[in-house]
């Protein structure tokens, strides 16, 4: 069969207004089969979404030819046709959702293709179908949540039914089970429908559906080939800035303590056998120490009690998307906030700043009662930071420096006092001043928007800072060292709460979490505790760690009587290693 699409020898430079050339494609080859199913990965700025806009030609090679089945994409006679081909989803929902009614959205693609009434009808209601989105069709898409966004324009390219689909970064604002839904989907399209699938993604583990992975690195393709042959190469992933899947990673730490236990193992089931085989009918020891219970943190610094909150309040349009949430956030605290798409994560935490104030309950901050009109909100959000889930809608001014200098600028300080206190800040996130300063605010990657956003929030010194999915769209490096910082903040004794769709980062940095279902606080406790309910928060569209469904495996296959507290990669290597091998 014909290849569908053909990448011969693309080059592409942007142009920055006033700005010097960024060489973004350098000579790419790639041929796409039919039916295929590709993943994309590479680091922050590496050329993805560059690559993803020439497949459907809303970018035109500087150089080199696309082509999609025979047609050429610099063609115009045939753009129509190649977007009806290629349906595209990007990572920012805000950009491609088009009209005021969900339902509209999701016809509108379809209907400019000129599909008759009927089928329309029942497109729509297919598409809404796939993503879960059918009580929502009659909603205008500015209200509703960063994930439920998401999903319509998924579901609005879905509906043209193109032959070829590409994602890009399409689930990173979705919960664990919309992720779960949309890749299945995806795939079963793939699989059934024989639709070709091209996924861009920053998950690793995402990619092992694939048949191939492609790993762009500085508008390059470093490394191409099926999952297995691409995440075996761990030095040369870490030196592309990308990481092996966590399971990948637990079975090569074994592997070099246990020679023969395999280091290429992809999957849980590949995982729970390596276990079995390597154990040969012994059991599995179950003894790990208990974590340490946390130590005593003192008088809260914010509280929320019974909090309720309703958007187009007193319209007959209103919603209530907050019931009754109860969040308490003490000294020197990491609270982490997890809930389904559109439970109300974002709502709650904008009134631990004043930026919404509650229609019912209490929400008092750093002693100040937010029911009280009186409360000077403008002075308690300097002392209250929080960093949106799209960094973007946070930054404003032309200039980095002075994107990062407006918070202290308006608390009157002195010209060296606000140079510091942008030098600090800037310092704390990895971004260097001398390079960055006089950046166009707008001309960054999306990481780097990230870092200052952050960063403006920082020179505020707050004592209590939110973070809204504060890694979504970074790279793993960038994710691992924008948690560094984060954790040195924490050593400055600023109280830290983090909204987060990603089980495993939770793990990792929290010292308790709330979880949020449907407006209302319905879980309180440590990372154990919380984890430790696993069928209880996959009934509420959420997940446990990828090693703490390992470990349930591995309790499930009789391999161990009960499953210990893990939830990080750390805790299961230092557990399977002393139990498979004695002591690592
Ligand atoms: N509109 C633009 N104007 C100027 N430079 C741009 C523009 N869009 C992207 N770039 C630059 O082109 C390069 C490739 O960007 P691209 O968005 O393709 O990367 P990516 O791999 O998709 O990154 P990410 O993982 O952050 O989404 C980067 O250096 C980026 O800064
Ligand atoms: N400005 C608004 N007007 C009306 N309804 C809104 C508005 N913003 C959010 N909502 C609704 O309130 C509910 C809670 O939204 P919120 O953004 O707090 O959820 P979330 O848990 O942060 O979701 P996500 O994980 O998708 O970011 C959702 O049902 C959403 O549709």
């Amino acid at each position: 069969m014909a290849p569908i699409i053909r990448v011969e020898n693309v080059h592409f430079t942007y142009q920055p207004e006033g700005g010097q050339p960024i060489h973004a494609l350098r000579g790419i080859n790639l041929t796409v089969e039919p039916g295929e199913y590709l993943a994309i990965v590479g680091h922050n700025g590496s050329g993805k979404s560059t690559l993803a806009k020439h497949l459907n030609a809303l970018l035109l090679p500087t150089q080199g030819d696309v082509w999609v089945r025979d047609w050429n994409t610099r063609d115009r006679r045939h753009t129509l046709e190649i977007r009806a081909t290629v349906g595209m989803v990007f990572q920012t929902p805000d950009n491609q959702i088009v009209a005021t009614i969900v339902e509209e959205d999701v016809a509108f693609g379809p209907e400019n293709l000129g599909v008759p009434h009927d089928e329309l009808v029942q497109r729509v209601d297919w598409s809404l179908e796939q993503v879960r989105m059918i009580p929502y069709r009659h909603r205008a898409p500015h209200l509703l949540s960063g994930g439920q966004k998401q999903r319509v324009c998924i579901a609005g390219v879905l509906a043209m039914k193109p032959e070829v689909l590409v994602l890009d970064e399409s689930t990173a604002m979705l919960d664990p089970r919309g992720r779960a839904e949309v890749l299945e989907t995806v795939r079963r399209l793939n699989r059934e429908a024989g639709v070709t699938v091209i996924a861009i993604t920053h998950f690793m583990h995402e990619a092992l559906d694939a048949d191939r992975v492609i790993v762009m690195a500085d508008g390059q393709i470093a490394l191409e080939g099926p999952p297995r042959a691409v995440f075996s190469q761990v030095e040369r992933l870490r030196e592309l800035q990308l990481d092996v899947p966590p399971l990948t990673a637990l079975a090569r730490t074994l592997h070099r303590h246990l020679p023969d236990f395999p280091a290429d193992i992809l999957t849980l089931d590949e995982m729970v056998e390596a276990v079995r085989r390597q154990l040969n009918g012994r059991p599995l020891a179950a003894a790990l120490p208990s974590p340490p219970p946390p130590t005593d943190t003192g008088e809260p610094l914010a509280v929320a009690e019974h909090l309720v909150h309703d958007y187009m309040r007193g319209t007959p349009l209103a919603v209530r998307a907050l019931h009754d949430v109860n969040l308490e956030i003490r000294p020197g605290e990491i609270v982490g906030i997890l809930g389904h798409t559109g439970s109300g994560k974002s709502t709650a935490v904008q009134h631990l700043n004043g930026l919404l104030r509650p229609h019912g309950g209490r929400v008092v901050v750093l002693g100040h009662d937010l029911g009280d009109n009186r409360v000077d909100v403008r002075a308690l959000r300097r002392r209250v930071g929080l960093v949106f889930q799209f960094p973007e809608a946070q930054l404003f001014e032309r200039y980095v420096g002075d994107d990062i200098a407006y918070g202290p600028r308006n608390l009157k300080l002195s010209r060296e006092e606000v140079r510091e206190r942008v030098r600090r800040a800037m310092a704390a996130v990895g971004l260097d001043f001398d390079t960055f300063k006089d950046r166009f605010t707008f001309s960054l990657s999306g990481g780097e928007m990230r870092r200052v956003a952050l960063a403006g929030v920082l020179a505020l010194e707050p004592e209590i800072l939110i973070l809204d999915e504060p890694t979504a769209g970074l790279d793993p490096q960038g994710r691992r060292q924008l948690w560094e910082q984060i954790l040195k903040l924490h050593d400055t004794g600023m109280a830290l709460v983090i909204i987060s769709h990603n089980m495993e980062e939770l793990a990792e940095v929290c010292h308790r979490l709330y979880v949020i279902a449907e407006g209302r606080t319905v879980l309180e406790g440590t990372p154990a505790q919380i984890f430790g309910q696993p069928r209880r928060l996959r009934e509420m569209g959420l997940d446990v760690p990828v090693v703490t469904s390992l470990v349930d495996r591995l309790a499930e296959a009789r391999l161990v009587e009960a499953a210990p507290p893990i939830y990080t990669v750390e805790q299961a290597t230092r557990w399977l290693g002393e139990a498979l091998h004695g002591k690592l």
